[in-house]
């Protein structure tokens, strides 16, 4: 109690898992008896804990997805049982039992794994919680809150017309933001927190319109973060006023600001999925204040990940100066060229993004590399029916299964011996067919690789139905950063990779372990130039 109280007054905000293993640990010993678990022999393999029905929830909340990657050095099975609290998670390691996992059953539920923690994310009420729990999983055919969404997203952001309306305004906005960043001399910026301002206003921009709620309080931008920094503990949910303050009151102001967006109708200027998604859940009964609060896990969605992804490829692709040669060569055969009109100063270049599919494939490639070394998202599901699966491991009634992707992109048997590090052509292939024979080209999996084994987007009827989007705003906009900027470490020469941090619980993509500042300069010779990037 002593370390959790200088940890309190040292930080005032305390570490999680030293207030999570101090309640569990009260609450464990007060309630012993009514916590045994009985295993099935056919269960998969249990891992003992060090402390009996807390000790891998505390080591999950210390050492984050690097506990996984631990358990699976010490015993490497393809699938295993942890015990946690009153029952147990089935954490699966092998692409092939994940991809038994992820195929739509009516044994397993997405929705069931993941509603509980949408609402401690979001401060759901009671009745709301009602609402889009009411045939999630599709009891009674299509209609509800979360069945209509997941259909009408999985169309909006699937490849058409609707998909490159948000796209083509997401890229203009790229296109005028970075026409801003003019850097005077040494400018020093944390490239994390630089990418951050980049991202937010441009995605709210494109998806919730133009009376948005950053647009209309630039301040709620720094508040998003605050919260997104601390969902974790807000998840937890234990006092969160005391034990995540600062993430707390930012959702606070958050949510306010998208009660307001709903209440004041300002969605009517959104792209077409925000209008849908908000029509969908006020026909369903939400309130318009909890219509609001449903909104930030979108957001959530749509920035937390995107964020972080180019923060890992922009520094991969800056820290290997041979690499981005190839790369810069590569995005030049995707680039055409305008001198500017009158009172212009330069050249206007465009990036013609969709071209970069065929005229870049190192890009491309570096791309699904950089997901596939930080992306350790774990996939869930909770099973709804006692269920054997691959004829032999027995998955009881009510469990959570994990599918943990972090282990799965780094195993050596499924990647190959290079597996652990960072090979920007690893998703390159040589086409032996006549009419390309010799092209290089990217592919979606290296040969021999299950595609179940690339889990950055997750996998099956739930896959993230923004991976289109993703990959265009991303692509798109490090190819802008990549043409028109240069990045050098303060100290001066190339900058150097940040290290990982694995050790968060991995509700998004990887960040880095410490801020990372860079020198950041438009490319010599290229000064007055003007980078437009196009569909
Ligand atoms: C690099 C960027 C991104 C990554 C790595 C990512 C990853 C994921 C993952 C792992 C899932 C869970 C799938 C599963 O468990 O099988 C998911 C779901 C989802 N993602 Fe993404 N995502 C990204 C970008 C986006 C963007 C830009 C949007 C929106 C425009 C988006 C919208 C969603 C939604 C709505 C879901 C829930 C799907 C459902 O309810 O069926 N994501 N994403």
């Amino acid at each position: 109690m002593d370390t959790l109280r200088n940890s309190l007054e040292a930080t005032g905000t305390p570490k999680l898992w030293l207030v999570v293993s101090s309640i569990l640990l009260i609450i464990a010993f007060t309630a012993r008896k009514n916590l045994h678990v009985e295993y099935d022999a056919l269960e998969p393999p249990v891992i003992p804990q060090s402390i009996p029905y807390i000790g891998h929830l505390i080591s999950i909340a210390r050492y984050g997805s690097s506990y996984y990657a631990m358990i699976n050095k010490k015993h490497n099975y393809p699938i295993y049982t942890l015990p946690t609290w009153t029952s147990r998670t089935y954490i699966i390691t092998s692409p092939a039992l994940a991809a038994i996992i992820q195929r739509a059953s009516p044994k397993t539920s997405f929705y069931s794994a993941i509603l509980e923690v949408t609402k401690r994310i979001v401060a759901f009420d009671i009745q709301s919680m009602e609402i889009v729990q009411n045939n999630a999983n599709r009891e009674a055919g299509d209609e509800g809150v979360m069945p209509e969404s997941h259909d009408m997203l999985a169309s909006t952001l699937g490849p058409g017309p609707t998909l490159n309306r948000i796209t083509t305004l997401q890229l203009e906005i790229f296109s005028s933001t970075l026409d801003k960043v003019r850097p005077q001399g040494k400018e020093v910026v944390e490239l994390h927190s630089w990418l951050r301002e980049q991202f937010t206003l441009a995605n709210a921009t494109a998806i919730y319109g133009p009376e948005n709620l950053f647009s209309m309080n630039a301040s709620l931008i720094n508040d998003f973060w605050a919260f997104e920094a601390g969902i974790v503990p807000l998840i937890a949910n234990i006092l969160p006023w005391i034990t995540a303050r600062k993430a707390y009151f930012a959702r606070e102001r958050v949510l306010s600001g998208l009660i307001e967006y709903v209440e004041l109708e300002r969605y009517k200027k959104a792209a077409s999925m925000i209008q849908k998604r908000i029509a969908i859940n006020l026909k369903h009964g939400l309130s318009k204040k909890m219509v609001g609060h449903g909104e930030l896990v979108m957001l959530f969605a749509i920035l937390g990940n995107a964020v972080p992804t180019t923060f890992w490829f922009l520094t991969h692709l800056f820290s290997q100066p041979d690499l981005l040669a190839d790369v810069r060569s590569e995005i030049g055969a995707a680039v055409t060229v305008n001198e500017l009109g009158i009172g212009g100063d330069g050249e206007k270049k465009i990036i013609h993004v969709e071209k970069l599919k065929s005229v870049a494939p190192i890009l491309i490639s570096a791309y699904r590399e950089t997901l596939r070394f930080v992306a350790n998202l774990t996939s869930v599901r909770m099973i709804l029916e006692d269920t054997v699966i691959a004829g032999k491991y027995l998955l009881k009634k009510d469990s959570i299964v994990q599918i943990a992707s972090g282990v799965i992109h780094l195993d050596p048997d499924v990647w190959g011996p290079d597996a652990a590090e960072f090979n920007a052509r690893r998703f390159l292939q040589t086409n032996t067919s006549e009419d390309v024979t010799g092209k290089t080209t990217t592919t979606p999996l290296p040969k021999n690789v299950p595609s179940a084994a690339f889990r950055a987007f997750g996998g099956g009827s739930v896959i993230c139905p923004g991976r289109h989007f993703a990959q265009s705003e991303i692509v798109g906009f490090v190819a802008a950063v990549v043409m028109g900027f240069d990045f050098e470490k303060p100290s001066g020469g190339a900058i150097e990779l940040p290290e990982k941090n694995d050790g968060l619980i991995p509700l998004v993509v990887m960040k880095p372990k410490r801020e990372c500042m860079i020198v950041i300069k438009r490319r010599k010779g290229l000064e007055k130039a003007k980078w437009e990037l196009e569909l």
